[in-house]
């Protein structure tokens, strides 16, 4: 019997900037595989977005479908192109059924301050962000995705939807995530972010809210509106640990995290469900750069890393774990050392001299790295 596990990760590029990240990450993957032993990867690659829908008028395919599905994880880099939309007006995102029909309801996007990256903040604390956004990704205002109405030239109408059963396993994983950075020198705080002055839908989140603190007694629990959210981003940023809000909330506040420590290409996401795991970075297809190499390929990155710990404790295999930290630590030396530095903010290397600077990292010995 063999001793090394394989596990199928479906792989879906999609379009612009995703394509050329998802390449440089497979590359990073494939080193990193070679030097971690007790697992081996399979990647299946497949066609998913607006790319695809231009070409055939379907944005994915019902047996690639079915197939993700049966994958141990998914893979995405980014979907859509502004240029190409819906009969209805909206953009190709074939990845929001994804979310809907796997129940991917945790969305988690980290947001970490690395040494030498420029501050977008003048206070030297800025250093010190470490936080994690948890936006629930299956209903809240995207609910109504697909299922808005144009009463009439006048009016439009759309729907938002809070229910108990995710809401409550979105809220034990905040106090999950927020434990485990406990264990780790973490705050043990989580913050509800919501707009339960104004709106009934988020009075009952708060109220579920409360009933999981109940029972998580060791972790702090706080309170913030959205609007102030973002203000005390702005402000203090420093001061947060875990923050867990509704999806179009946590879909506009991790932007505002990315762009507290450098940019999108900063911004991680794993989104997790019951039996799912999708890894993709926070940020769209950037048709601005495409094309460019201009990319900054770690967001991607560190949601592979994301994965490979998911994997590592979903099927008990420690050395999965070895390589996520393999991969952390070699963006964390990179940034240290001033060897990577992204064109993203002002740095001089696109995506194919950072994705090259991290495969020297991660190839060297680490004899010579402690000589
Ligand atoms: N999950 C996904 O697949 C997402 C897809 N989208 C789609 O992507 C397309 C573009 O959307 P935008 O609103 O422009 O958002 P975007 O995230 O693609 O870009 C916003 C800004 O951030 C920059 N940026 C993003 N990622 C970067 C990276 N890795 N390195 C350097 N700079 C980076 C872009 O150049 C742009 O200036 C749209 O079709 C949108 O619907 C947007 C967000 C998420
Ligand atoms: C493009 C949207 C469908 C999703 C989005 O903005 C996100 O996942 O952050
Ligand atoms: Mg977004």
């Amino acid at each position: 019997m063999s001793l090394t596990s394989e596990l199928r990760i479906a792989v879906i590029p999609g379009d612009g900037i995703g394509q050329e990240i998802m390449a440089a990450c497979l590359t990073i993957l494939e080193t990193i595989q070679n030097r971690t032993q007790g697992f081996k990867l399979v990647f299946d690659h497949y066609e998913i977005g607006a790319g695809l829908y231009q070409r055939t008028g379907v944005d994915m395919r019902d047996e690639d479908f079915k197939a993700i599905g049966k994958a141990d994880a998914i893979l995405l880099g980014s979907i859509g192109l502004p240029g190409i939309r819906y009969e209805d007006g909206t953009e190709i995102s074939p990845h929001l059924r994804i979310r809907d029909e796997f129940g991917l309801y945790a969305g988690i996007r980290p947001v970490k301050y690395y040494p030498n990256v420029p501050r977008r903040l003048l206070d030297d604390r800025s250093a010190l962000i470490d936080f994690v956004v948890i936006r629930e990704s299956t209903e809240g205002l995207f609910y109504t995705h697909g299922r808005g109405e144009i009463i009439d030239d006048l009016e439009a109408r759309e729907t938002l939807r809070i229910t108990r059963p995710v809401s409550e396993k979105l809220f034990d994983t905040a106090f999950k995530v927020a434990r485990q950075r406990k264990t780790r020198g973490g705050k043990g705080t989580v913050t509800c972010v919501d707009k339960a002055n104004v709106f009934r839908a988020f009075a009952f989140f708060r109220k579920i809210f409360n009933e999981r603190a109940a029972l998580n007694p060791d972790i702090q629990v706080n309170y913030n509106y959205v609007d102030a959210q973002a203000l005390d981003l702005i402000r203090r940023p420093w001061d947060f640990d875990v923050l867990v809000m509704e999806n179009m909330f946590g879909d506009i506040i991790s932007d505002l995290g990315g762009g507290l420590v450098g940019g999108m290409g900063m911004a991680p996401c794993a989104e997790l469900g019951d039996h799912h795991g999708l890894f993709q970075p926070a940020h769209g297809s950037a048709p601005d750069i495409m094309g460019q190499d201009k990319a900054n390929p770690l967001a991607m990155f560190l949601s592979a890393a994301m994965m490979l710990d998911w994997l590592a404790e979903r099927h008990g295999i420690p050395q999965l774990a070895e390589a996520a930290s393999l991969l952390h630590d070699a963006v964390y030396e990179g940034f240290e050392s001033g060897r990577l530095s992204p064109m993203e903010f002002g740095g001089h290397q696109g995506m194919t001299d950072c994705t090259r600077t991290l495969l020297d990292i991660l190839q060297t010995p680490l004899v010579e790295k402690v000589s």
